[in-house]
């Protein structure tokens, strides 16, 4: 997302010990509250305010110079070099994925990529541990991605993410070492709707500890977004890029979709 630098967040009441996270060792919490989303879920009352069950890491990690590196974990040695090259990776099959998009809607493929020109990307690295009462809590509450799009990776293979269709929620399979492809909100617009932006959420399981890295594919800055022409007649209002993010977030936290408020 078009955040900058990086967070350590913490999300949950509770946190145990975990030797899948070593720099929670040897750090103590630290947050950048202008470079991450460290809300918690929001609800009608203060007393009913649930927490999500999830420890996270996040990073910019394009382009190179919106990298905070005296945030990047230095344990294990080979994590920072492991991050820059995956993350290369990531971006290169994103371009792929945003020009076979463009291919298949008809729209010229360079107006596409020039709004994720450079391909600005954040990772968010989860960490959902166990919980005994996985029912009565959620790992990431429901929302959408304010961004082009998210390549997702269950690291350890444990399913927990659910998407909403037509009310209902639907547990997503994902293959081993597979990326799930989750469009944002920024596409739902571009696209005039022909993409639709998923709900998502995630789930806890009650016996393994689950690990996902997110990486967001976010808009190019300055920029504005807003349906392509030859989509047919606008079904969105056409909005600045720094407007449409600080939008995203203002209406997160008051837990609306600020997507509806541009629909025309
Ligand atoms: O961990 C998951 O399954 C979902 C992660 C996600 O939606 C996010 O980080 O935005
Ligand atoms: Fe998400």
């Amino acid at each position: 997302m078009p955040w900058t630098g990086a967070c350590w967040g913490r999300r949950r009441p509770t946190s145990p010990s975990s030797s899948a996270f070593p720099w929670r060792r040897s750090r103590p919490w630290r947050y950048r509250p202008t470079a991450c989303r460290a809300s918690a879920t929001t609800s009608s009352s203060p007393k009913e305010q649930k927490l999500d069950w999830v420890d996270l890491l996040f990073l910019a990690t394009r382009p190179a110079q919106e990298r905070s590196l005296d945030l990047w974990p230095t344990k294990p040695s080979t994590f920072r070099d492991t991050l820059d090259k995956y993350t290369t990776e990531l971006a290169s099959v994103a371009e792929q994925l945003f020009r076979f998009m463009a291919k298949d809607l008809g729209v010229d493929q360079e107006a596409l990529l020039g709004t994720f020109k450079g391909l600005p990307q954040c990772v968010r690295i989860n960490y959902y541990p166990p919980c005994r009462q996985a029912g009565k809590v959620l790992g990431l509450s429901p929302h959408t991605d304010g961004v082009g799009m998210t390549l997702l990776l269950h690291a350890n293979d444990v399913q927990g993410l659910q998407i909403r269709k037509d009310g209902e929620w639907f547990s997503v399979h994902a293959l081993p070492g597979a990326l799930v492809v989750n469009i944002g909100d920024v596409l739902e617009i571009l696209t005039n709707g022909k993409y639709r932006s998923i709900e998502h959420r995630a789930v806890v399981n009650p016996d393994k500890e689950r690990i996902t890295i997110a990486a967001f594919h976010s808009v190019h800055l300055p920029c504005t977004i807003g349906p392509f022409q030859e989509l047919g007649d606008a079904r969105y209002k056409t909005v600045d890029g720094l407007d449409f993010t600080k939008g995203y977030f203002a209406a997160k936290l008051e837990g609306r979709r600020y997507l509806e408020s541009l629909k025309l």
